[in-house]
């Protein structure tokens, strides 16, 4: 168990800055997400968690205590590896008994260390299968004991269920967070998923190369995004962004075909904003309506009981996202309203959020 921090922490390869500048406090027993695009510093966190590589400039401190001085033995942090690899040749008992074999543990004591993991994580009963013969859920969860076997003070995964297929993937993130709050252990989770990172963390970090952008509960992400950047990369279909100004207290879009209250005291801000408008907050009525705009449809996507509805919009199109299946047909003319108690809106130049009060 482990309180982790990094303190202005950046780190270099050469001309790039892997790591730039990064603060943040993990707390003890908390499943924390890194969540960010390609080549935003994920892996080179963990890295520098582990041990595997020293920072430029900061401090790395486990239970307050710095660690750079120690190496990756020392700091005992377990990472688990991608898709969750076991080696295929051994038992499943096999694997989680493999670091204590190769720390050379006495024979007395991993026996009882695998027995008490084993208990923790339910597979007592499949220590003597081989991998090739578990669930993908029995086989995460011997990777898990493998990674605990050695009583780490934390452990990471690296995307560590990217390969597997959709469905498999959903099924896998339910248990594991449902394993991480039975193991009460400080756990941090790389992903490029959102969705994934929405569902499974306490708190989520959001980088944008190398620089942590926001760090919060994914409800308070979701509902409070700090700017542009963070707003489009969370929430699936991803909001839409709509160019204007705002106007006495008005957001007006560019062509002057919607205006919104904005309802929030006076935004002072004369400069160019976007609006931001989750799917969920489009509303799509009967052509006419009245004080809806009026709009086309675009595309239909039906998902069951919500249909994503694409509708042609001041030139850009807008996604709604509606319950149930409505019968609409491209080109067909519809009603269009915002929840205005639900918009963002940014600076159009520096993509900061204008207001960040709790939506209705
Ligand atoms: N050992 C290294 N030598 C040189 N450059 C590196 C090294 N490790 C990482 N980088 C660079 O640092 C940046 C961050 O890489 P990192 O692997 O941490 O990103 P990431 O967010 O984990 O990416 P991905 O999602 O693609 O795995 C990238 O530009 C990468 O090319």
């Amino acid at each position: 168990m482990a309180r982790i921090a990094f303190v202005n922490v950046t780190k270099r390869f050469g001309e790039t800055v892997a790591v730039d500048d990064i603060s943040f406090e993990v707390a003890d027993n908390e499943f924390f997400c890194i969540f960010g695009p390609p080549t935003s510093g994920k892996s080179t966190i963990l890295r520098l968690l582990l041990g595997l590589e020293t920072p430029d400039s900061g401090d790395i401190l486990i239970d307050g205590r710095s660690v750079l001085g120690e190496g990756p033995a020392r700091r005992n942090i377990a990472m688990v590896f991608q898709n969750l690899a076991l080696f295929p040749h051994m038992s499943a008992g096999d694997n989680v008994r493999f670091p204590l074999v190769e720390r050379k543990v006495s024979a007395a004591a991993i026996a009882a260390r695998v027995e008490a993991v084993a208990a923790k994580l339910h597979i007592a009963h499949i220590l003597h299968k081989m991998p090739a013969q578990l669930s993908g859920g029995e086989r995460q969860r011997v990777a898990i004991a493998r990674a605990l076997v050695r009583e780490p003070v934390a452990y990471l995964m690296d995307d560590p269920i990217s390969a597997l297929d959709a469905r498999l993937r959903e099924e896998t993130r339910v248990e594991l967070k449902r394993i991480q709050r039975e193991l009460g252990q400080t756990l941090i989770y790389v992903t490029h998923d959102q969705e994934e990172a929405m569902s499974v963390a306490d708190r989520m970090a959001i980088l944008e190369q190398g620089k942590v952008r926001q760090i919060d509960r994914p409800e308070a992400i979701y509902d409070r995004p700090a700017s542009r950047y963070v707003a489009r990369l969370v929430g699936s279909p991803p909001i839409n962004l709509l160019p204007g100004r705002v106007r006495e207290g008005r957001f007006e879009s560019e062509d002057g075909r919607l205006t919104l209250p904005l309802g929030r005291g006076p935004i002072d801000h004369a400069a160019p904003v976007d609006l931001g408008v989750r799917p969920e907050d489009v509303e799509i009525l009967a052509p006419e309506t009245d004080g809806a705009a009026t709009a086309a449809v675009y595309e239909v996507e039906p998902l069951g009981g919500f249909t994503v509805v694409d509708v042609e919009f001041s030139g850009q199109v807008l996604r709604a996202m509606v319950r149930g299946q409505p019968r609409l047909k491209p080109k067909e003319p519809v009603g269009l309203t915002i929840r205005p108690e639900r918009v963002h809106l940014f600076a159009r130049d520096t993509g900061a959020a204008l207001f960040r009060e709790a939506r209705g």
